[in-house]
């Protein structure tokens, strides 16, 4: 069975799928974090594998860069593969001064300039949330692990070359935790089709004070993140304290 962005069968993909931006992080994520993984997509080289953590069966696969893009793979992931959790691991940049490079931020709900939550809900302005207990226990496991954590709005950017210098103090001034291009849409397919979400991202960097990760910076970082998420999974399987 196919669609025309994934070539897999139904039943190559776990429940749960961790979505990067970066389908070479997704390739990185299954080879180090995962057993056993396997091949399942690679059409248009958007890598998803499949494998084990911890004995728990879970998969990986980029959804690339944007709302078009990441609605494309989570809509398909959910209505022919069944997916039904979603969880987006990814880098943001940061404009509040109590949020700092290598901070992980997640992202309780999104605001955008994007219209597609707007189409979909005939003109209102849908309240783009994450799933509660999916981003409880994503605190959680960022708490047992003593990664500093904040919780709160991110917002989508539909532009990452956004040409209104203002939008920089609107968002410090809402408290916007991390902005980044994809939650808002990940949250509105999320709604549309019944599946659960939540985004975690590491702060890449900060928009006002001008600086970022450094390569091997952006690794370690990266993984505390993968370990929060699929401990995540873990803790959202029990139900409760995992
Ligand atoms: O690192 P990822 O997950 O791709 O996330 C961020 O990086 C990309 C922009 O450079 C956008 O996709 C943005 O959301
Ligand atoms: O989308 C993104 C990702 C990292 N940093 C930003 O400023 N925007």
């Amino acid at each position: 069975m196919a669609t025309p962005h994934i070539k897999a069968e139904r039943g190559d993909f776990a429940d749960t799928v961790l979505m990067p931006g970066d389908p070479l992080r997704a390739r990185y994520i299954a080879e180090n974090f995962l057993e056993a993984p396997r091949l399942v997509n690679d059409v248009r080289n958007m890598y998803g594998y499949t494998g084990t953590y911890q004995g728990r069966e879970v998969s990986v696969m980029g959804h690339g860069m944007g709302i078009p893009s990441v609605s494309i793979y989570a809509k398909e992931l959910i209505t022919e593969f069944g997916v039904e959790r979603l969880i987006r691991v990814g880098s943001c940049g940061a404009v509040r001064d109590d949020v700092n490079v290598r901070d992980v931020v997640i992202g309780m709900g999104a605001s955008t300039d994007s219209g597609v939550n707007r189409t979909r809900f005939l003109g209102n302005d849908l309240g783009a949330i994450a799933d509660f207990e999916m981003t409880r226990h994503a605190a959680d496991a960022a708490r047992d692990h003593g990664i500093p954590v904040k919780v709160g709005n991110i917002f989508s950017a539909d532009l990452f070359y956004d040409p209104r210098p203002e939008m920089v103090e609107m968002m410090r001034r809402y408290g916007i935790v991390g902005v980044e291009m994809e939650a808002a849409g990940l949250y509105g397919v999320a709604a549309e089709f019944g599946a659960r979400a939540t985004t975690i991202c590491t702060v890449s960097d900060h928009i006002v004070k001008g600086n970022s990760l450094s390569s091997d910076d952006r690794a370690t970082t990266f993984d505390d993140m993968m370990r929060i998420a699929l401990d995540s999974v873990l803790r959202d399987d029990a139900g409760g304290a995992a």
